[in-house]
């Protein structure tokens, strides 16, 4: 019997989160073999020469042959293609997983191609950056973050212990939900946050056509700090508003709302509203600092380290 949880892993997709996996697998010593392919040939070359794996392949077919876990790690309008393409390869017995930001429509996309015998079981890392590609990655994102499972109705119970315990050997705590509440949950904590920065960047930017540079010059760490997030991958996030549509626009509407609210208060004068949601506010950073997922100090460490 050997000491790996798996004897072989394939990943398909090396850009940030695939290759914090492989570098992660590689640091704990999680599977004999790591096979990896992605679409493009520059990626895969790049990952070849980070000895990130031991089988490099553009063939995400070959990648899953005889692969006993295999992580898609793929912009989430990609996943449909990728389970289309995997599916005629992949083993008996075989644990199928994801690591995108939405879930619901990476279900309806992958379900309808996953063979009897393989134990499809969604999931989410709640980490990353905004950097993106093999160079970004790196073998202690995970650790003290949740990673989210949202398994289908009916999943082998074994299979779910067995991924738990790979996310878990990663350092991630291990949470389960159905996949529209992760949708839901996600839309306001991550994909609102990442597309008010769109935004605000956005609408910066514009308006350094009339005032010229002052827009970077006077650029306040506030301002910065939406930049860092504004600054996430375009794709990925393109997809992630197309394919969590529903529960996006849904707090889009209630932020909007509450956004009118305080552009009342402002033109008003009614000092009292804006002091008591800033003391809320204020009470929501406090709380989580308590509860000891404030990460931001260990999350400042590793930007300082993988900044570009
Ligand atoms: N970036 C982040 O902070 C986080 C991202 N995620 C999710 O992880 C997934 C991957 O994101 P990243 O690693 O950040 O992206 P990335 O851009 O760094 O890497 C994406 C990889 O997918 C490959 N790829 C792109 N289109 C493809 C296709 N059509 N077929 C096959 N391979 C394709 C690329 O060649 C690359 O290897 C996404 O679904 C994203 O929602 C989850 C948690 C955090
Ligand atoms: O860079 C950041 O602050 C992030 O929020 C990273 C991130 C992006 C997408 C996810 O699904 C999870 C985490």
């Amino acid at each position: 019997m050997s000491d790996f949880q798996f004897d072989k892993i394939a990943l398909i997709g090396i850009g940030l989160i695939g290759s914090s996996i492989a570098r992660a697998i590689k640091l704990h010593g999680l599977a004999r073999e790591i096979s990896i392919s992605t679409r493009s040939p520059l990626t895969l070359a790049r990952a070849e020469e980070l000895e990130l794996g031991t089988f490099y392949t553009e063939s995400a077919a070959e990648c899953v042959k005889d692969a006993d876990l295999v992580i898609v790690s793929v912009p989430v309008g990609a996943s449909g293609a990728v389970a289309e393409q995997i599916a005629p390869a992949l083993k008996q017995g075989a644990i199928l997983t994801d690591v995108g930001s939405t879930k619901a429509s990476v279900i309806s996309q992958m379900q309808p191609f996953v063979p009897e015998g393989v134990h499809f079981i969604p999931g989410h890392p709640v980490a990353g950056t905004e950097h993106s590609g093999p160079d970004a990655g790196f073998a202690d994102l995970f650790e003290g973050r949740w990673c989210i499972l949202t398994p289908v109705e009916d999943t082998d119970a074994e299979a779910v212990r067995k991924l738990r315990s790979f996310w878990e050997s990663l350092g991630s705590r291990v949470d389960e939900m159905d996949a529209e509440h992760h949708d839901k949950v996600l839309a306001i904590v991550s994909h609102l946050p990442h597309i008010i920065a769109y935004n605000i960047v956005g609408t910066a930017e514009d308006l350094e056509t009339v005032t010229e540079s002052e827009v970077i010059k006077y650029s306040a760490s506030g301002f910065r700090d939406f930049t860092r997030l504004a600054a996430s991958d375009p794709v990925m996030w393109r997809d992630v508003c197309l394919h969590n549509k529903d529960a996006i626009l849904e707090m889009l509407a209630r932020f909007s709302e509450d956004l009118a609210y305080l552009q009342r208060a402002i033109r008003w004068g009614e000092g009292d509203k804006l002091f008591d949601l800033f003391t809320r506010t204020r009470a929501v950073r406090r709380s989580i600092i308590e509860a000891g997922q404030d990460i931001a100090e260990a999350d400042f460490g590793r930007h300082i380290r993988h900044e570009k």
